[in-house]
């Protein structure tokens, strides 16, 4: 309930004094005044003064005025207390963070300290963009990241530490300065922080600059190292840092930066975070933003995960297993014994498909059991978090027991995950998996204090209250009798509301009866309303007061049987974690086999030298797009060697548009993100040496929210390829220069092309409309031809989307113009212009090619008028599919592949 001191008409202030509540009101924002307040009335959050006005406008809710300060209407918005995470949600994804404040005592608390006492208020928490932990406000088979970043000795030493409060993990990576946009890349960032002191120094004003997840400002004496220090030890309870390993002092700066704003955030309360880790020696393949995006690895190019390629090959079923997917698929690894064990593993499930089977219909029952002990030991969560965590560490033993079922011996990454899982090898969890399934009914409720969440059985002192309370219950229903037979009124009934607790009720015409002697020595009259009169009686009194006695313990018992099972899953983290670890390995191992198996891929095998060898490799996404609409895919082969020798360094990939000439230059790179990550790839074989980077500028976009152009764009991202791919590196660029006239934009590719193939020596892959740029192939000693094959056939372009060595012959540009549907006239416009350009280029000078044209072109490439049906579509309409057996099915559609084999080749 809340306490009455709100700001009122009648306690408004006329002049300087202000209210108390205003005094409580504005002490407390006064602490925050970045976040807008969240101030607990009751069933209420209520905003006021700016917070109101800015928290209607982005939720649309009423704004209204209450009392007054300083001689003015304040202005004041509410959201309701059961309502709040929507609302929160909302404020949140619009860049503004809440502080939530709660009342920290009863009214009735309160007025034991004074009539005019108003109910103790505190910040409990403030929400933020990168400390979220609430299932509904967070994606569920999404991470997000927290992240700070620090510097240290003047600049010359940097780190960067990232936590996901939800989950609990916590990262610290020691980075040169200069790479510190980097190792931030593939985090799934959400909020960035960086002290006052650092945020403008060369080396990180461009990282905030970059950074997709807004900064905040941090004092600069919550980066120093001592604090830093000083927090690790007090979050872990160690007296030394000796056991987490050695911390650089940008290391501590940005771990202090980082575990101050989560203790901030948390008001205080303590870190609940696992111990720092450190990244793999060799750190990961890095993927810059633009490549990223180009790439479509997380999110397609309309921001939707459909259409990328995790949403491709996604086939995970718990939210931590897909969470560690998107991780990996962020991040993939540069630790060749890393990637061998997570293939492993797949290869293994996948040779194994019962197991496979078996283990994953175990694993969809498994719930999110990191999120669930993170809120647990946050203090934020429910019995339904305690179920989960109840349900995951079964659903988890029993995957764990499918697999120990099965023959052979288990890769070491399946085993250690079974060990981990299999409850018989950890007694503590195994009883506490135990206790809960027993204790916590089927369907709990979200919160605890909603109370009837313990089974019937569990708790004996929990039995008796409630039985109490049942039986009070039982009582009541028997006074109700004796007081209707009593008085003779049939009518009677014995009622309950929050006003008068528990009340007789009887028509009003039988009022006076009771308020007579003798029944009025019994019955005490309460209300009289319109129909009915209302009484109590001694009885009913002590009844009711035993009634809310037996509730409160009831009550009572359970937020104590809650919190005893809390302080379990506290105790037991350690193990909770491994757990919820396990279960992730678990099922990123068995989704990636499902999938390898469902689109056919195979295991990449890595090898020491700069190689990229692959055949039959697939686009996973296009072919996926291209089987919805029941196409098939054409696949293709690629040799590359950086080091020139079992193929060439760099590719000069031509063709006619739609050719396929993107997706060639894709399927590359992605399968080389895909072998790191631990997936098997969509080909028949690949051998791949690691590539440390893998770049792409693919298709020209414009950044119109930063003020470049298309072009500015385009040679932004060039030049970060020419100035930081290495020999290890994987690169695609498609139609560099296309964004400027003709002879510079020839000159920047080729100018690219020989950077690319002579300085940076790096395997990649260049597609182009530029014809002229296939020369430098004669030139350079690494650089090859290839092209993709299209064939014109009665006037229409037929793609075939195969590779073939050599360039194209020639660019069909006004072909593809029409397949589009540009207007015959302007087609055959084109068609007049091309001709004169390729019998004379210089032509492109000279006067009549722009001149308007005035007499229509003879329509010499349109259409021709229907012609006689081809012996293919005779063949297709005298058949009738419903008479055609399977087999004479397939041999149908090998008559018409030869037969479609054969107009191609005469080219008719
Ligand atoms: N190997 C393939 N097998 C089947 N269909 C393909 C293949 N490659 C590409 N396609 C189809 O052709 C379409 C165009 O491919 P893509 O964008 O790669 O062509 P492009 O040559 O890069 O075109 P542009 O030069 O106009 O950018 C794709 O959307 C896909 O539907």
């Amino acid at each position: 309930m809340a306490d009455t001191a709100t700001p009122s008409k009648k306690k408004a202030t006329k002049g300087s004094e202000p209210t108390p509540f205003m005094v409580q009101y504005l002490g407390i924002k006064a602490r925050h005044p970045e976040a807008l307040l969240f101030f607990r009335m009751g069933d209420f959050y209520e905003l006021f003064f700016e917070d109101a006005v800015a928290a209607a406008r982005i939720l649309d809710i009423t704004l209204t005025a209450r009392g007054e300060h300083d001689g003015k209407p304040i202005p004041m918005a509410g959201v309701p207390y059961h309502a709040a995470e929507g609302y929160l949600a909302r404020l949140i994804k619009s860049g503004a963070r809440v502080a939530v404040c709660e009342q920290t005592e009863s009214p009735a608390e309160a007025k034991k300290r004074g009539s005019k006492s108003i109910v103790n208020r505190d910040i409990v928490r403030i929400v933020t963009p990168g400390t979220l932990t609430e299932d509904s406000l967070l994606p569920a088979r999404q991470g997000q990241a927290l992240a700070a970043i620090a510097l240290a000795r003047g600049g010359a030493d940097a780190a960067i530490a990232v936590c996901d409060v939800s989950t609990g993990r916590f990262d610290v990576t020691a980075v040169a300065p200069a790479a510190l946009g980097d190792a931030l890349l593939g985090w799934p960032l959400s909020e960035l922080l960086v002290s006052a002191a650092d945020r403008d120094h060369a080396a990180i004003a461009p990282v905030l600059a970059a950074s997709s997840a807004p900064v905040t400002d941090r004092p600069a004496r919550a980066a120093s190292p001592k604090a830093g220090e000083g927090l690790l030890k007090q979050a872990f309870g160690v007296a030394a840092l000796d056991a987490f390993g050695d911390f650089s002092r940008a290391e501590l700066s940005a771990i202090g930066l980082l575990l101050d704003y989560v203790q901030l955030t948390q008001a205080g309360a303590d870190i609940r975070l696992d111990p720092p880790s450190r990244p793999p020696p060799g750190g990961h393949l890095s993927i810059d933003p633009a490549t990223r995006a180009s790439l479509e690895i997380d999110r397609a190019m309309n921001g939707s995960r459909e259409g990328s390629l995790l949403g491709a090959i996604d086939r995970t079923l718990t939210a931590p297993g897909a969470r560690l997917l998107a991780s990996r698929l962020s991040r993939p690894s540069l630790d060749r014994d890393e990637i061998e064990a997570r293939l492993e593993a797949v290869a293994w499930l996948v040779s194994a498909s019962d197991s496979l089977d078996a283990l994953r219909t175990r694993l969809k029952s498994a719930p999110d059991l990191e999120r669930a002990r993170t809120r647990l030991r946050l203090g934020r969560g429910g019995p339904r978090d305690l179920l989960a965590i109840s349900r995951a560490l079964q659903a988890g033993d029993e995957a764990a027991g499918e697999l120990a079922r099965a023959e052979g011996g288990l890769p070491p990454r399946l085993a250690t995950a079974a060990e981990t899982l299999s409850l018989a090898a950890s007694p503590a969890l195994a009883t506490l998996a135990a206790d809960l399934a027993r204790a916590l009914t089927d369907a709990p409720p979200m919160l605890a204090r909603d109370g009837g969440f313990i089974a019937p059985g569990w708790d004996s002192a929990l039995d008796e209250a409630r039985s109490l309370r049942d039986d009070s219950r039982r009582i009541i229903a028997e006074l109700q009798a004796r007081y209707a037979a009593e008085t003779g009124i049939s009518a009677l009934k014995i009622k309950f509301n929050n006003v008068l607790g528990y009340f007789i009720d009887v028509p009003a015409r039988h009022g006076d009866a009771l308020m007579a002697p003798p029944l009025s020595e019994t019955f005490i009259h309460r209300q009289t309303l319109a129909g009915n009169v209302r009484f109590s009686t001694r009885d009913l009194a002590d009844l009711a007061g035993r009634i809310s006695r037996a509730e409160e313990e009831a009550k009572a018992r359970e937020i104590a049987l809650f919190d005893g099972f809390c302080a379990r899953v506290s105790d037991l983290n350690t193990g909770l974690t491994a757990s919820a670890q396990a279960i992730a390995e678990l099922d990123v191992a068995g989704g990636n086999a499902a999938w390898a198996i469902e689109i056919d891929a195979v295991r990449p095998a890595l090898a020491d030298a700069p190689v990229f060898e692959a055949t039959a490799l697939r686009h996973p996404v296009v072919e996926a797009a291209l089987k919805r609409e029941g196409q098939g895919f054409t696949a293709n082969d690629l040799s590359l060697d950086a080091d020139g020798e079992a193929g060439p360094r760099l590719l000069l990939v031509t063709g006619p548009n739609m050719a396929g000439k993107s997706t060639y230059l894709r399927q590359a790179a992605l399968a080389v993100i895909l072998a790191q990550s631990g997936c098997f790839v969509p080909a028949r074989a690949l051998t791949l040496g690691l590539a440390d980077r893998v770049f792409s500028r693919v298709g020209a976009s414009d950044d119109l929210a930063r003020g470049r152009s298309t072009f500015m764009v385009e040679m932004v991202e060039t030049a970060a390829i020419l100035t930081q791919a290495t020999d290890r590196s994987f690169v695609i660029l498609d139609e560099v220069g296309r964004g400027t006239s003709t002879y510079d934009g020839l000159a920047i590719a080729w100018a690219a092309v020989e950077h690319l193939h002579g300085q940076n020596g790096c395997r990649a892959l260049f597609a182009t409309h530029y014809h002229e740029l296939t020369r430098l192939a004669d030139d350079l000693p690494h650089a090859a031809n290839a092209s993709l094959r299209a064939r014109e056939w009665k006037h229409d372009l037929v793609f075939l989307h195969e590779v073939q060595p050599g360039p194209a012959d020639r660019s069909y540009g006004v072909q593809v113009a029409r397949l589009a549907g540009l207007p015959k006239r302007a087609v055959a416009r084109a068609t007049q212009i091309l001709k004169r350009l390729e019998a004379d280029p210089a032509s492109a000078d000279s006067l009549p090619l722009f001149a308007a044209m005035t007499e229509p072109p003879a329509p010499e490439d349109t259409p021709a008028a229907p012609s006689a049906p081809s012996a293919l579509l005779e063949m297709i309409a005298d058949t009738d599919p419903d008479a055609l057996t399977p087999r004479e099915a397939l041999d149908f559609i090998y008559r018409l592949k030869s037969e479609s084999k054969k107009n191609l080749d005469s080219g008719d």
